[in-house]
């Protein structure tokens, strides 16, 4: 079903930045009234997947039928065919920032939208209106809908209580939900609504730690990670828990496995790679920080979003039968970005991902309960240039400085009586050992895993990685080296 919607509705370029904003709310909650204000304002593209499904409702086929016979009901349309609309509603439109109006309406929905569109929702706004009013606004619309009719609000009311609360419970455990209360007059309702969205504007400029997902590879690289792709694999679920997130501290989260007592490990295993430990293995973090930072993921760092996903082509190709096809320029392409590790629709399944010293990432992905059937590894090149061990080095007297800086900030805070962590200096030290060490990434990873300061974390961190780490990206099929 995906693969088709796929095919036919196409996709995002790869790479590009599109920001989502999803609106929620019970059936006249003033969605619509808000969302025109917000477009005035803040210039999004508008699409309310109710104005989409009345639309495509008009079409006189077997599935527009259904659609309207459905909303007559007041039930919910199935995911795929809503989630195929509003792909192609976005792709049409052209834009990259969407506010898309009444959706993700159940958690299939949602599931659905992360399979085939998958762009994290900024946040979701959610309006708040106590039922009352949203039948006696309904009543009072007067668009001629033909859902507008008391029986239907009080079932479309049903199902936004039984089906649609338990997603916005779900963006509100992930510290995306941000409540407006409904009830008030329109206008006064902008007012908050405005304050939301310029907490994004200025956030995004000022590249605040919070919502750094604007143009932060690693954050965003963070989100995808922390959403459903780790790890929805069998029972397994791993689950980031961002209240440990500190606003300018350590950039550390905690992360639980919630059926197994397992979890993303710095440990070396099996054949040297880093991989699922049990939690006695763990290493770093404490006290209410324990659990991983994120930083074993910065190994994985080196894979470039392009190139990933072209990796996924082909290996869908791969499993599907087709030749793996890897182009000159892709198997020695430079990794800019994270990785972006979504299983492909169909029968694809991402298994499991190592982290090896050779290899930037290692990606194991399986057909149904096979296992290993497509590797797809990206491996760091092997020497390096003598540019590249310029820049190393460059990077590692910096990092000195930052050390001796580090330091004198942490006398100059004693002598006014602050507590500085000494993790900081800690983080610059394993930074510059690591930018002195063959293995980069990976050295990065292990030794600074009880998390690097904010600011070495960020966007410069990045930089760094990208100037002083190079990767190319090799395929292999059964365990051979196709190129
Ligand atoms: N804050 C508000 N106060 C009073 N009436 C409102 C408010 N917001 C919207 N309305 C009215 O309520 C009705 C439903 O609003 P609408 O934006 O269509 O809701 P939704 O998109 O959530 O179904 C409309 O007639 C609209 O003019
Ligand atoms: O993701 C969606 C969005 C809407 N609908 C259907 O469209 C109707 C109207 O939705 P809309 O958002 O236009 O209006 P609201 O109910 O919020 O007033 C709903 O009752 C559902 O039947 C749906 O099935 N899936």
């Amino acid at each position: 079903m995906e693969d088709a919607t796929k095919n036919h509705v196409g996709s995002f370029p790869p790479g590009k930045k599109i920001t989502v904003v999803f609106v929620l709310g019970g059936p006249g909650s003033g969605k619509g009234t808000q969302c025109a204000k917000i477009v005035d304002q803040y210039g999004f593209t508008h699409l309310s997947a109710g104005d989409l499904l009345r639309e495509e409702s008009k079409s006189n086929t077997e599935q527009g039928m259904m659609i309207k016979n459905i909303m007559h009901e007041g039930k919910l349309v199935p995911s795929d065919i809503i989630v195929k609309l509003l792909l192609k509603a976005m792709l049409q439109s052209g834009s990259d920032k969407f506010l898309i109006d009444g959706f993700p309406r159940n958690e299939e929905n949602r599931q659905a939208y992360e399979k085939i569109i998958n762009i994290e929702p900024e946040f979701v706004l959610f309006v708040e209106c106590p039922k009352e009013e949203l039948e006696r606004r309904i009543l009072n619309r007067n668009q001629g809908r033909d859902d507008d009719n008391i029986d239907t609000i009080r079932r479309r009311f049903d199902v936004f209580q039984e089906a649609t609360l338990p997603v916005v419970q779900h963006y509100e455990k992930r510290g995306k939900l941000r409540r407006v209360d409904g009830a008030k007059s329109a206008d006064a309702v902008f007012e908050d609504v405005k304050g939301i969205f310029s907490e994004m504007n200025t956030k995004a400029n000022r590249g605040s730690s919070m919502s750094r997902a604007q143009g932060n590879p690693f954050k965003r690289f963070l989100d995808l990670f922390c959403g459903e792709l780790l790890w929805d694999a069998g029972s397994e679920k791993l689950i980031v828990d961002r209240s440990n997130v500190k606003k300018g501290g350590n950039f550390i989260s905690s992360i639980q496995l919630r059926r197994r007592q397992q979890l993303w490990s710095t440990g070396r295993g099996k054949n040297e790679c880093f991989q699922v430990e049990p939690l006695k293995l763990r290493t770093g973090g404490r006290g209410k920080n324990k659990g991983l930072s994120f930083w074993p993921y910065a190994a994985v760092f080196t894979v470039t979003m392009p190139a990933f996903l072209v990796c996924q082509e082909r290996i869908a190709a791969a499993v599907h039968g087709g030749a793996l096809d890897v182009p000159g320029e892709l198997a020695t392409q430079s990794i800019r970005e994270p990785l972006f590790l979504t299983p492909r629709p169909g029968d694809l399944t991402c298994t499991e991902l190592k982290v090896a010293p050779s290899h930037a990432a290692v990606l194991y992905v399986s057909r149904g309960k096979g296992r290993e059937d497509v590797v797809l590894a990206i491996r760091r090149r092997r020497g390096l240039s003598p540019a590249l061990r310029f820049r190393r080095f460059a990077f590692a007297a910096l990092f000195l400085t930052l050390v001796v800086l580090q330091r004198w900030s942490w006398l100059l805070l004693r002598g006014f009586g602050a507590r500085v962590s000494s993790s900081r200096l800690a983080g610059a030290v394993a930074a510059v050992c690591c930018c002195l060490h063959p293995s980069l990434c990976v050295r990065l990873a292990s030794s600074a895993s009880d998390g690097l300061p904010l600011s070495l974390c960020c966007a410069p961190t990045l930089s760094l990685m990208r100037l002083i780490s190079d990767a190319t990206v090799c395929f292999m099929v059964r365990g051979r080296q196709v190129r």
